[in-house]
């Protein structure tokens, strides 16, 4: 057989199976229609199993896997075609429902928010983007944030969650899971650092210099190549780093901290921009205790976990292909006293505000073991 001879013959079974697909998803949108008007569940995980057995032995040797994978894409394209075709109200859409239209046709501009650090900080400057006329309640850490919301607090909280150059702030991750709060709003923001020390001191008089964990590491190639005589310790915050330097008896301390911080405090620059790359961005979010979803939303985080089991991850982004939604972060995080067992983190580029999302988080709230949906909101 010639080359277009083979084309011809692949052809014809493209269109046969074509014609067979679609009628079996308006088969299995009709068994779907009958179940739930028997009060059965849909999803039938065991008869779905028997059906994988029996297809990778009628396969044989050669297509085994390759005929269980076809079919286990079928049943989820299936699934989420069923989702889609018969929606109905569960409690996670009526909630997302009641959080739409409670919600202000613009994002809040004011109130009162919690940021962890010192004035002058990077959140400082995020905190005052997204919410311009508010009150800054400064605390401790990211935990004291957190606890502000929850306990009222304060109504908002803003948080570094993600650098270019130096990954997720897994601290706020963990956070995110262990709190009942709901990330409302993010934004981006381009960070450059600066080596501040008291006035009069040189860069070869530095001993220790002291900084957050996330600057010093967006900062590593700069600070490495000062040889190992120069310590560098973990603080707390970028200005609060700035603002003991400059209480400090040591005149032979340094922080890195964003520049506005040697004029707030009263320190010399010793070096600018120091970040390992210009391309340094870091994303903050504004995390509220009430979940509020504002028009022009486009961005969906989400926690869930997936099947402990080969193509387990695999079969839940194909749920997000199906619908054509694409993901921007995939972060996963050890659940506590599991072992090697994982939460995966999903941010996605879609929104509420369309009815196929909406299905097919619903459900996917009633499948996954576990699933909460933590914002949907704009980022800019
Ligand atoms: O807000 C700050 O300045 C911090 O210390 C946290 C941080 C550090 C580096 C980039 C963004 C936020």
């Amino acid at each position: 057989m010639n080359l277009d001879e083979v084309r011809v013959k692949i052809n014809d079974i493209n269109d046969k199976m074509l014609d067979l697909f679609k009628q079996r998803m308006v088969l299995s949108k009709d068994v779907a229609d009958a179940k739930r008007s028997m009060g059965k569940a849909v999803y039938d995980a065991k008869r779905e199993r028997e059906i994988l057995d029996k297809v990778t032995i009628d396969a044989g040797p050669e297509f085994d896997i390759y005929a269980r994978r076809f079919f286990e894409n079928l049943f989820s394209l299936s699934r989420t075609y069923q989702a889609e075709q018969l929606f109905h109200e569960t409690e996670f859409s009526m909630a997302i429902k009641k959080a739409v239209e409670s919600s202000p046709n613009l994002p809040p501009q004011r109130g009162s928010v919690a940021c962890a650090g010192e004035f002058g900080c990077n959140t400082q400057i995020a905190c005052d983007k997204l919410l311009p006329f508010s009150q800054i309640l400064f605390v401790n850490d990211f935990k004291a944030v957190f606890s502000a919301v929850d306990q009222g607090l304060c109504q908002f909280g803003v948080l570094p969650i993600e650098n270019s150059s130096n990954g997720s702030v897994k601290e706020v991750y963990d956070l995110l899971d262990q709190h009942d709060c709901y990330i409302v709003r993010g934004t981006r923001l381009w960070i450059s650092h600066d080596l501040m020390a008291k006035k009069g001191i040189k860069l070869e008089d530095i001993h220790t210099i002291y900084s957050h964990p996330q600057a010093l590491g967006q900062c590593q190639i700069f600070l490495n190549n000062l040889g190992a005589n120069v310590k560098l310790e973990p603080y707390s915050n970028t200005a609060e780093a700035a603002k003991m330097v400059s209480e400090s008896d040591d005149p032979g301390i340094a922080a890195v901290a964003p520049p506005q911080c040697a004029e707030l405090y009263t320190l010399q620059t010793l070096a600018k921009n120091i970040q390992n790359s210009d391309n340094n961005y870091t994303r903050f979010i504004c995390i509220s205790k009430k979940l509020a979803i504002y028009p022009g939303s486009n961005k969906i985080s989400i926690i869930t976990s997936a099947s402990h089991t080969p193509g387990g991850l695999s079969s839940l982004l194909t749920k997000f292909s199906n619908v054509g939604i694409n993901l921007t972060k995939l972060e996963s995080r050890p659940i506590q006293g599991h072992n090697f067992e994982f939460l995966f983190y999903l941010d996605l580029e879609a929104s509420l505000f369309d009815e196929k999302v909406t299905a097919l988080l619903s459900e996917l709230h009633e499948s996954q073991e576990k699933f909460r949906l933590l914002g949907n909101y704009p980022e800019n």
